[in-house]
């Protein structure tokens, strides 16, 4: 097996685009309507970048990293293109990927590392039986496979005979979730998709996985896609972070830029809610308002009945991208409005007053 990939030093511009999503939209046919939990979103990744996502509670994070891997559960509809391309040969129509081809790109291509994952684990057979068992179904060579999978395990911090002897109970949560990342980069996927992979961890195991990951990727030239609500946390992996909000995404730009000139009224509201980008997750406010409901969304902007700037033609109108900056977008037609207008409370780096 070729396991260190050459990393790549070069502009994004040049980068193979992974995944190219165009108005990807999950729907789901509810008694009262159509509920659309995804909103024809499109979304760009590159190759060996961070991506964070997002947002508050029932923004459709989690639909759009299903979607993703074609992994949208009955009876959610996904529709709209998603375009995979490998280093090499041609590139795959993901949503119409099917059988032994589907299973196949879930763990040789895109995997993934599904939110509420550590009870993925069998509790009746040990962890080792899980990497062999995967190994087999996919007809690769156990010793060699069982080789790379020590080599992952402790590329996590963990002990590979100790972890791989254990029944998954063994465990600490944070060994399971390493363990599950193991598990999930085992057929050498070019891209992991994590969704909450922390959220059930402690404050100071969350920050070491955040920083396991950034050497996994450095080391195995991935691309991720982390999921979280937390947004202090993936500010501290992702290069690049993309903002949900009512099942679209509304800015997306690098980490630093969403950080430092936040353009959308929402974000900023989201960062003023963060008392301290450093201050753990709990501690935070939750953005005043309730969430649109999916199946009578509000027309126009979507965040319209929440915003202070909102006026008629935010009402009328859906706002589409506007160019902020450099690879840095936002979804409102007064993004300038509200960098001058919404202030910011002060935290480190919010300095645009
Ligand atoms: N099986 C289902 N049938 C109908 N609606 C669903 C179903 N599963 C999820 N939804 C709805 O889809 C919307 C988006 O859900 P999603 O799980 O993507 O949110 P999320 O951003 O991942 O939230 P969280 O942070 O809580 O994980 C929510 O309004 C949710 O109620
Ligand atoms: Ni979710």
């Amino acid at each position: 097996m070729n396991l260190e990939k050459t990393n790549r030093q070069s502009n994004r511009n040049d980068r193979r685009k992974i995944i190219s999503a165009r108005d990807v939209a999950v729907t789901f046919e509810m008694d009262r309507g159509t509920s659309r939990v995804l909103n024809d979103v499109n979304m760009d990744i590159y190759d060996g970048e961070i991506v964070g996502i997002v947002g508050e509670s029932g923004s459709g994070k989690s639909m759009f990293a299903d979607a993703l891997l074609n992994a949208v559960v009955d009876p959610g509809v996904a529709s709209g293109e998603i375009r995979y391309t490998p280093e090499e040969g041609e590139s795959l129509d993901v949503l119409g990927l099917e059988g032994k081809a589907l299973r196949e790109f879930r763990w040789n291509d895109v995997s993934m590392v599904f939110q509420g994952a550590l009870s993925a684990f069998n509790p009746t057979i040990r962890v080792g039986a899980h990497f062999k068992e995967t190994l087999s179904a996919h007809g690769v060579e156990k010793r060699e496979g069982m080789e790379w999978a020590r080599q992952l395990l402790a590329d996590l911090y963990l002990d590979p005979n100790r972890v791989l002897e254990s029944y998954p109970h063994e465990l600490s949560g944070g060994m399971k979730q390493r363990a599950l990342i193991a598990l999930s980069l085992l057929l050498e996927p070019d891209m992991l998709v994590m969704d909450e992979p922390t959220a059930a961890l402690d404050l100071l195991m969350q920050r070491s996985i955040i920083r396991l990951l950034r050497e996994v990727r450095d080391k195995y030239n991935l691309t991720m896609v982390f999921i979280t609500h937390d947004l202090p946390l993936v500010a501290r992996l992702a290069d690049r972070l993309a903002v949900m909000y009512a099942f679209e995404f509304v800015e997306t730009g690098p980490t630093e830029k969403i950080l430092t000139e936040p353009s959308h009224p929402y974000t900023r509201e989201l960062l003023n809610a963060t008392p301290d980008i450093s201050a753990p997750i709990d501690q935070m406010k939750p953005v005043e308002g309730a969430a649109p409901d999916p199946v009578t969304p509000p027309a126009g902007c979507s965040y319209h009945p929440r915003c202070p700037l909102a006026d008629e033609r935010c009402e009328a109108e859906a706002p589409p991208f506007q160019s902020v900056s450099q690879n840095h977008e936002a979804a409102c037609f007064h993004w300038e409005q509200a960098v001058e207008e919404i202030p910011m409370a002060s935290q480190g780096g919010n300095s645009d007053e």
